[in-house]
Order: C-alpha cells, then sequence, then structure tokens
C-alpha cells in the first residue's frame, strides 16, 4: 500500500525543517485540515453524537432543509450530526490500522538482519507471496477470517498492510547497512540488535514516517470500503462506511448524504496525503518546492580580480554559487573572479569548507539544481558559459561537447569516480567514442594508448579490468587517462593526491606536471598542502569563506611575502622538519576570525 520511495534514506531531519515546512503555503493549508479533522475526530462524539442519536420520525429520509443540512436517514437521524459525530471511529480505525502496519512491517523487514538464516529465508518467501496480492483484497481475506466488526477490520487492514512497510524497510536499510558507518561499528564489536536501533533504523525513520502518513489515508479509504461491504462497523454504531452504505438506497431521491460523505472521506483522505507530502518535503526526500525569497544579487566590488592574466583560458569574473537553507540562500561561493592562463598552473588554497570545491565544479558546469550558479562572466577557450548572468549546466549538448573535449576534470576521491560495473577501459574509450567522434575500435586503441601514456602497467590486459581492481593510484591516473583522450586545454585537479600515500601522490604529481610540459595544459589544483602547492603552481589563489583574499605568485608564499592574515596563519601552519623537538606544532584556532577584506600582491 505505500507509495514506493527512494531507496536512499536521507539524512534525519530536525523539528525546525518541519516548521520551516509547515510555514509554506502548503503547510498552512495542511495545517488547517489538520486542526480541523482533529476537532472533529476528538469533539465530534462530545458535540454532535446527541443530536445523531435522535430519531425525528417526523422527517424520515427527509431532504436537505435549514434543520437537517444533510437531510436524514431512513431512521430520521441527522445525516450531517452523524457524519461529524463517525469522524472519530473512521479516523481512530485508519490510524490504529497504519500503526499496526507500520510496526509489523518494520519488525518483519528488520527480522532477517537478526534472525537466523532460515528464518530471514521464510519471511522473506512470505512476504514475496502476500505482495503479489492487491492490499485490499489481502485486508477482505484477513477480515473475513476475523470475522466482522470494527477491531477486526482495523486488524485486517493494518496486516494487509505490513508486507509492503517490511519490503520498504529491507530496501532502506539494506542501503544504509552498506554504509562506512555502520561497518566501522561493526569493527567497533557492536551487537547486531544495537547496530539495528542505533544505526539503521534512525537513518530509515524519515521516509517511513512519510509514507505511513500517507497511508493512513489509504487505510482509511479500505476501512471505510470494509465498512460499505458489511464488514466493518455493525449496527446500532456507525461510521462512514457503513452510514454510505445506507445512503445509497435513496441516492436518487436524496443525494446529499452520499454526496457529504464522499467529501467527508476525500477530505479526510487528502489531509493524510498532503500530511505526508509536507513530510517528505521537510524530510529533504523529493525536490523543494518551496517559494525561496529573491536570489541575492551580486556584488560588483568582487568583480575585478586581484591579478588579470593577458591570455587566459579561463577567466572568471563574480562568480557566485547558492543553495537553499530553509526560505532563504546560502552563498557558499561570494563573488569570485579570478584568471588561468594557458598552460599557467594555478594553485587553490584554503581551509575546509572555503568553497574551493564548489568554484571549480561551477566553472566546469558541473552544478545542478537545486544550487544556483551565477556570474557575469565565466569564459573558457572562446566559449562563454555565462548567459543573462547564469552559468548554464551541461544540458545542452555542444556545451558538454566542447566541455568534453577541452576540459578535464580528476576528482578528490578515485575509488567514486569510476563506474564500478563496467571495464576501465571501457570508461576510458567512452569519452573518445562521446566526444572524439572516434569509432569503437579506434576509440579502444586510443584509450589503451592513454593508460599507457599514464603509466598503467600493462594496459592493453588492464584495461579489461574492473576500477575494484585498480590501486587507488592507478585509479586516479585512469580519471587522468580519460581527461588525456583528447587534449584539453585545462585541467581541474579537485584534491587528486588526499586519498593516495606519498609515493604515489609524486607519481600523480609528477604526471601532472608532464600533461602541463607536453600538452601545454593549464592546471588549476585544489589542494590542502601549502608546501605542494608553493613548488608546484605558478600562482595561488587563497580562499576564504567563499571568496579569494589573495592572488600571490608561488614565490612570493614561498618566500614568506604573503599579506593576507589568514594567508600568513595557513604558512605559519605548515610544519618544519628543522623545528626544535618538543614544538607545538602552529595550528589555526577554530574561533580565529580573519578580515574577509581581499588584498592585493606586491608584483
Ligand atoms: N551540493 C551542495 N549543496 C549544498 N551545500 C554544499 C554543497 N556542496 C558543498 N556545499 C557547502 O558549500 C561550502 C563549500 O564547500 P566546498 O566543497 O566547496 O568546500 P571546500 O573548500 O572544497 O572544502 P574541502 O577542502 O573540505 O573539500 C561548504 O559549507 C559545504 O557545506
Amino acid at each position: 500500500m505505500p507509495p514506493s520511495t527512494s531507496d536512499v534514506a536521507g539524512s534525519p531531519a530536525s523539528r525546525h525543517t518541519v516548521f520551516v515546512a509547515l510555514r509554506s503555503p502548503l503547510g498552512i493549508v495542511t495545517s488547517l485540515a489538520l486542526v480541523a479533522l482533529a476537532f472533529f475526530a476528538i469533539f465530534g462524539p462530545m458535540i454532535w453524537g446527541g443530536t445523531a442519536a435522535v430519531a425525528d420520525l417526523t422527517q424520515l429520509s427527509a431532504k436537505p432543509s435549514a434543520e437537517h443540512l444533510l437531510g436524514t436517514d431512513a431512521g430520521g437521524h441527522d445525516v450531517l450530526a452523524q457524519l461529524l459525530s463517525a469522524t472519530q471511529l473512521s479516523v481512530v480505525t485508519a490510524i490504529l490500522a497504519t500503526l499496526i502496519g507500520v510496526s509489523v512491517g518494520v519488525a518483519l523487514g528488520l527480522l532477517p538482519t537478526v534472525a537466523p538464516r532460515w528464518m530471514a529465508r521464510t519471511v522473506n518467501g512470505v512476504l514475496g507471496v502476500t505482495l503479489a496480492f492487491p492490499a485490499l483484497l489481502l485486508a477482505i481475506v484477513v477480515s473475513i477470517v476475523l470475522g466482522v466488526g470494527a477491531v477486526s477490520v482495523t486488524v485486517a487492514i493494518g496486516l494487509a498492510m505490513a508486507p509492503a512497510f517490511a519490503r520498504l524497510t529491507q530496501t532502506l536499510g539494506s542501503s544504509v547497512a552498506g554504509r562506512d558507518f555502520v561497518a566501522a561499528a561493526r569493527i567497533l564489536g557492536v551487537g547486531r540488535f544495537r547496530i539495528l536501533t542505533r544505526h539503521v533504523l534512525p537513518n530509515v525513520r524519515d521516509p517511513l514516517i512519510v509514507n505511513a502518513s500517507i497511508s493512513a489515508g489509504t487505510a482509511l479509504v479500505a476501512a471505510t470500503g470494509l465498512s460499505f461491504l458489511g464488514l466493518g462497523v455493525q449496527a446500532p454504531r456507525y461510521d462512514w462506511g457503513r452510514m454510505l452504505n445506507e445512503s445509497l438506497d435513496g441516492i436518487y431521491v436524496n443525494a446529499a448524504p452520499s454526496l457529504g460523505l464522499a467529501a467527508a472521506i476525500v477530505f479526510a483522505g487528502v489531509t493524510f496525503a498532503l500530511l505526508g507530502e509536507n513530510l517528505s518535503r521537510a524530510f529533504g526526500l523529493h525536490p523543494p518546492a518551496r517559494r525561496l525569497r529573491r536570489h541575492p544579487a551580486s556584488s560588483t566590488d568582487a568583480v575585478v580580480p586581484l591579478h588579470v592574466t593577458d591570455d587566459p583560458v579561463l577567466r572568471v569574473r563574480d562568480l557566485r554559487v547558492s543553495t537553499p537553507r530553509g526560505t532563504t540562500w546560502a552563498t557558499p561561493v561570494r563573488g569570485v573572479s579570478f584568471d588561468v592562463g594557458r598552460g599557467e598552473i594555478v594553485g587553490v588554497v584554503g581551509e575546509s569548507g572555503s568553497g574551493k570545491s564548489l568554484t571549480c565544479m561551477a566553472v566546469a558546469a558541473l552544478l545542478e539544481a537545486p544550487l544556483k550558479v551565477a556570474a557575469s562572466s565565466v569564459h573558457f577557450d572562446g566559449t562563454e558559459l555565462a548567459v543573462d548572468g547564469r552559468v548554464s549546466d551541461r544540458t545542452s549538448t555542444s556545451l558538454a561537447q566542447h566541455l568534453g573535449t577541452r576540459m578535464a576534470f580528476v576528482f578528490q576521491d578515485p575509488s567514486t569516480s569510476l563506474n564500478p560495473a563496467v571495464h576501465v577501459g571501457t570508461q576510458v574509450a567512452e569519452v573518445g567514442l562521446l566526444h572524439g567522434g572516434l569509432r569503437r575500435k579506434d576509440a579502444h586503441d586510443r584509450a589503451i594508448d592513454r593508460l599507457n601514456a599514464v603509466r598503467i602497467p600493462d594496459a592493453a590486459r588492464r584495461a579489461r579490468r574492473y576500477p575494484h581492481e585498480f590501486s587507488g593510484g592507478m585509479r586516479q591516473r585512469t580519471m587522468m587517462a580519460m581527461g588525456l583522450m583528447s587534449k584539453p586545454a585545462l585541467l581541474i585537479a579537485d584534491e587528486p593526491t588526499t586519498a593516495l600515500d606519498v609515493t604515489v601522490q609524486r607519481e600523480v604529481m609528477s604526471l601532472l606536471s608532464e600533461i602541463n610540459e607536453v600538452n601545454g595544459t593549464a592546471l588549476l589544483l585544489v589542494s590542502h598542502d601549502i608546501a605542494l602547492v608553493s613548488s608546484f603552481c605558478t600562482r595561488v589563489l587563497v580562499m576564504y569563506r567563499g571568496a579569494i583574499v589573495e592572488d600571490l605568485s608561488a614565490e612570493e608564499l614561498a618566500a614568506g611575502c604573503a599579506q593576507h592574515p589568514y594567508t600568513r596563519a595557513l604558512v605559519e601552519a605548515v610544519p618544519h622538519l628543522e623545528a626544535e623537538p618538543g614544538t607545538e606544532f602552529a595550528t589555526i584556532a577554530e574561533d580565529v576570525e580573519f578580515p574577509t577584506e581581499p588584498v592585493r600582491s606586491r608584483s
């Protein structure tokens, strides 16, 4: 019964995000509908129960009037009063059935993880069979077995919902169980049950809650349907289903009772669905549709770069990256301007979170919604990527083709950059097929040539291997081989050596240097390693809090001529081998605030 959701659990939402979602127009409508439904469910029998019980024998099956807005039933009872006081039974049945469905479903879904293998297999088999039946049919069969009445209908609907929740829990749980933090807990010796309750359940909680609230609406309709068929509430008690059944006899004479009941059922069902929709937005399970405040305007003072290059391969002016945060925008990259000359090697340094990766991804047109990338200009190798202040993503084929051949990107983590299910050689050759217009055989030959060029030993044989059969350094070099399938004018390397050991680091850096010298490819190198950047690059951009605060030559940096206090603190924090034994390493304290005003270098 629950609708499917993404099999990747979102991160647990905070109470704040739920309130933010409920403050949107849709959230306000949902809150009002929920309050109304809760009011009728709690106070309905108290306020209208007495009136509903009065039988006016002078007005049997009467049409709507000022006294009886929806008319009366065959026994002379006021239909509107009955409808309002029956809200409680209908809503409570739906909620209890959902609770049963979720509890039994979650327990069954998690059981295979802790139970012996034979039991897990049996549970999975039974779940598979029950899922093959429509849930409503299953509920009818179970309620016939349990006997007629409100309680048996509630249990029947709950049990019929359970298999779908069990499968959902299994799917979500297995995606979480494969994550590193669960492996870490296992290594620490945490027991299976504790892993389930402490690590798995909290991470699958949000999608389960969303599905439960949507399913409550379905349960309400199912309970009404079973009562309509005579399996649910029995006389003298009544719920919406039983009332609907009785109202149908006189529908051609007086349609008002049936229409009123249908409206009540639709209202309650839609309210539960809206609640699910709002929770889903609050938990970030689908893209936000909230109305955001105006996108922040351009800051003209950031347009002028700190250093201008005569023949830039990349010219960036006032680049801003914004991300939705609540109902407003956060701007992790705030007006960045810089040039990279042809054949130049430019380093980007800065604290974690200063916006280095976002800047690189933005100029490579790799960022997508909900992130917004704006700039007055991003000019790369003869092509302007900023149109009307917006930097395009790679949706245009000609742009994707241009960037695919002229700009290469080497990511930080070589293990996640390659498709684990496709041979390495095929992945490298694909670039030639897609962007180089090569035939399959030529693309394959060129891929092997490029793998040789990045010094993958026995490249022809290894091209038929999967990425997991490669070492970290080989995977990183494979990424470079992909970039070298054409002759890129710029190679962006985002911390290309962070995940590698020092020997492999040196190999990768010398390969980058060779690519620069042989092909004249400009390099934009993001790194935390000031020593590496000042020895390898010609110029260094220092980023702090989403802006470039200093742009200086590598010699100036190495000679200790940096002027910005943040750059100086970064340089001072580099450990020196000649330091006195026992001397404490200099670090940048977390609470230190540096000026965000940029400084101009002396050259
Ligand atoms: N996809 C995203 N959506 C929303 N915010 C993001 C996204 N990616 C990064 N951020 C935020 O933008 C800021 C800058 O991130 P970025 O990855 O550019 O930092 P960085 O300088 O490269 O850090 P590190 O050196 O740790 O890789 C951070 O606060 C980060 O939380």
